[in-house]
């Protein structure tokens, strides 16, 4: 049985980018700078080595690196969940055992991927990282990258171990995350992982968000967090449609990853480009990201200042 599970790591927690030297290496004083700019904005925590942190691109050191990067840097001051799935359960294992060596306070994992695998498969992977470490775990879905769905009866089976804490929902079905919340119980966190969605997510049972988009603007998940906590939900709906119309601009751009990165940039906060082939933003493009940084850190100033 789970006891103060949602409350004590509810909210909002941002999917980070990894960075690179500008040799496409990592580079760890740049992942420690990356850390530190998300401390002091509201949000919970970080989610290290996900799809946002390409670690699904990197080798099993490079992953390593970042996160003990990230744990150097924020341990104590960040709740820091890390993604350690990977294609064979052994590396799997090794990264989870990894990051509880070096103080991370959840792990978390897809599926294995290229493969198609039948449910039992899927379950063993999982087991054998859950077994691994005395760390939590939360279920990573994905259905439109990995081809897996989590169904209800693994959800159930899984979240009846102490350990199993919770569900990061990247599907878009918010009645699917419903369903997942209503079968893990009261006590089982959901998170919602379409930034796009975050509020309907909320409303329909989840307990916060992780997500990529927020590493260019946490300040206004947590806004939107802190809206929908007061059940301003009006305010909260005309928030989400403002972000919306930021993601929708981010999208438009040949690689999600390169478009953020790039604003960061703008910011100072060099994270090199994307590892390939997650393109990076291109010169063309560089005029338009720096109005819509503008965008974004004017959306920030009005949804910040004090009343
Ligand atoms: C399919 C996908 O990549 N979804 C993203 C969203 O943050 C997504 O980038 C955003 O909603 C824009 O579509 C997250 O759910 C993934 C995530 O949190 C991660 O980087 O691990």
């Amino acid at each position: 049985m789970h006891t103060d599970i949602v409350s004590k790591y509810k909210g909002i927690y941002i999917a980070m980018y990894s960075a690179y030297d500008e040799a496409g290496n990592v580079d760890k004083e740049r992942v420690k700078q990356l850390a530190r700019y998300y401390t002091g904005k509201g949000v919970k925590g970080l989610y290290v080595g996900g799809s946002s942190g390409e670690g699904i691109l990197q080798n099993e050191e490079e992953r390593k690196q970042v996160l003990e990067a990230v744990m150097e840097e924020v341990r104590g001051e960040l709740t820091i969940i890390v993604h350690v799935g990977a294609n064979s359960t052994r590396e799997s294992v090794e990264l989870a055992k990894h990051a509880e060596s070096h103080g991370a306070d959840i792990i978390s994992a897809v599926p294995s991927i290229y493969y198609r695998l039948p449910e039992a498969a899927v379950e063993t992977h999982w087991q054998h990282m859950i077994d691994s470490t005395n760390l939590p775990f939360i279920i990573y879905n994905i259905p439109q990258t990995t081809g897996f769905t989590l169904s209800t009866k693994l959800l159930a089976k899984l979240a009846a171990q102490d350990k199993v804490i919770g569900v990061k929902m990247s599907g878009e079905s918010t009645f699917e995350l419903q369903q997942y919340k209503e079968t893990g119980g009261e006590e089982f966190l959901v998170f919602n992982g379409p930034d796009e969605q975050f509020l309907a997510g909320r409303i329909m049972g989840a307990d916060g968000g992780i997500g990529g988009t927020y590493g260019v603007m946490p300040e206004l998940f947590v806004k939107l967090d802190y809206l929908f906590q007061e059940n301003k939900i009006e305010e909260a709906r005309m928030l989400q449609i403002k972000i919306n119309g930021i993601i929708k601009k981010l999208l438009s751009y040949p690689s999600l990853y390169g478009a953020c990165k790039h604003i960061l940039s703008l910011r100072g906060i060099e994270t090199g480009n994307p590892r390939l082939p997650m393109l990076p933003a291109s010169a063309e493009h560089h005029d338009s990201l720096a109005q819509l940084n503008r965008e974004i850190e004017e959306t920030v100033a009005l949804y910040t200042a004090k009343a």
